[in-house]
């Protein structure tokens, strides 16, 4: 009896606990592929920022290299992982869209839209870091020096150097050099006519002075600068061709440009406002480059230690940032005559620069 009842109860409970080790085994399998899912999920992910950090390695590293600008490089652009998450609040726009569609896979590298082609230590790089907060926008972080430097390598090459940018996204880069380059606007506009153009400007002596305080820290050996600014110290001639006096020239440079762009599509930034007033100035370019105004001053603030303006939050990073070293240097004091003696000189090629511009920029 006791053997039929233990075979009874053998046989009751025998597919109860198959039926319960089934039921751990479809559990254990179904967290098994939620795991996989999971990981396949986390790898693509992975597998496309790495893309992304590889294309930006393929972009000009040492010798067009950003020029030490200071600014953490996760997203937005060549030159190194300035790829991420959008910036500001972009409800609606082209790259928030894209990480909620995964329509991130059909970026691709286009020849740029808008160029920032000068003026060289006009403030060039805080408009790019300032602009680079925008969600339809992509910018390259290094300086590629295309137009000037590269241009046998061809326009293939060129895009390539670009970031991925999706439909509706602005692609674009800057190289100070370009605005003063002969050859450059028509090759600016054989590559597209519609290209849009920017040119920070800044008061033609501080910004020569600012030339100098570069190249007298790269090469501490050179005379000084009230000396290279004469062609002749005894007669008072101004050496006009000497590059950092050259570059301030800026009515003939845009005369070039104008010959081969109509002036709607030049803007013409403000180097000093761009300073006293970041939000007013990249508000002006949003509105050229037909953007929403995103970025605006919930963006910056006055840093006292750095003297200038600087990101609350720059792109891929939740950290304020201030440019680099390299920007904002102190400038040597430059003896008053000559000064006045280069302010002057710069005096009617400053109003002449106005008139092209339709614009007092209020240098003195
Ligand atoms: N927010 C902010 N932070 C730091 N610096 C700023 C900023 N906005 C404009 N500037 C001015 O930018 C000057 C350098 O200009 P560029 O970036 O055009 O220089 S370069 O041509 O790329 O070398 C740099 O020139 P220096 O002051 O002579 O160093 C700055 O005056």
């Amino acid at each position: 009896m006791a053997a039929f009842h233990h075979h009874l109860h053998h046989h009751h409970l025998h597919p109860s606990a198959d039926l319960r080790r089934l039921f751990h085994r479809l559990t254990i399998a179904s967290s098994l592929s939620i795991l996989c899912f999971s990981l396949v999920y986390l790898l693509t992910g992975c597998c496309e920022s790495e893309l992304a950090d590889n294309s930006e390695l393929r972009a000009p590293t040492r010798d067009f290299a950003a020029s030490g600008s200071g600014w953490p490089h996760e997203r937005n652009g060549t030159g190194s992982a300035r790829e991420g998450s959008p910036g500001a609040s972009g409800e609606g726009h082209a790259a928030l869209e894209a990480n909620s569609s995964g329509k991130e896979w059909t970026a691709t590298r286009r020849l740029p839209q808008a160029l920032i082609i000068g003026v060289k230590k006009g403030g060039t790089r805080a408009l790019l870091e300032f602009l680079r907060l925008h969600p339809d926008i992509r910018a390259l972080g290094s300086e590629p020096h295309f137009f000037d430097r590269h241009y046998a390598r061809g326009l293939d090459w060129y895009r390539t150097m670009m970031p991925k940018a999706l439909e509706g996204q602005i692609v674009m880069e800057k190289t100070p050099r370009y605005f003063v380059t002969v050859e450059t606007p028509e090759r600016v506009h054989s590559m597209s006519r519609d290209v849009k153009l920017i040119v920070v400007v800044r008061d033609p002596v501080t910004r020569a002075i600012s030339d100098y305080t570069q190249i007298i820290s790269k090469t501490p050996d050179i005379p000084p600068f009230e000396s290279l600014v004469f062609k002749n110290r005894s007669t008072g001639q101004i050496d006009s061709l000497w590059s950092p006096l050259w570059i301030g020239l800026y009515a003939q440079h845009l005369e070039r440009w104008l010959t081969w762009f109509p002036r709607s599509q030049i803007h013409l930034v403000s180097g000093e406002r761009l300073i006293s007033d970041p939000a007013g100035e990249v508000g002006k370019v949003q509105d050229f480059l037909g953007l929403q105004r995103i970025v605006t001053d919930k963006h910056f603030y006055f840093n006292k230690t750095k003297g200038f303006p600087c990101l609350k939050k720059p792109e891929g990073s939740s950290k304020p940032h201030c440019l680099g070293k390299t920007k904002g240097r102190t400038h040597a004091s430059i003896n008053s005559e000559v000064m006045q003696r280069l302010r002057d000189f710069y005096k009617p090629h400053n109003q002449r620069f106005y008139q092209m511009a339709g614009q007092d920029f209020g240098w003195q």
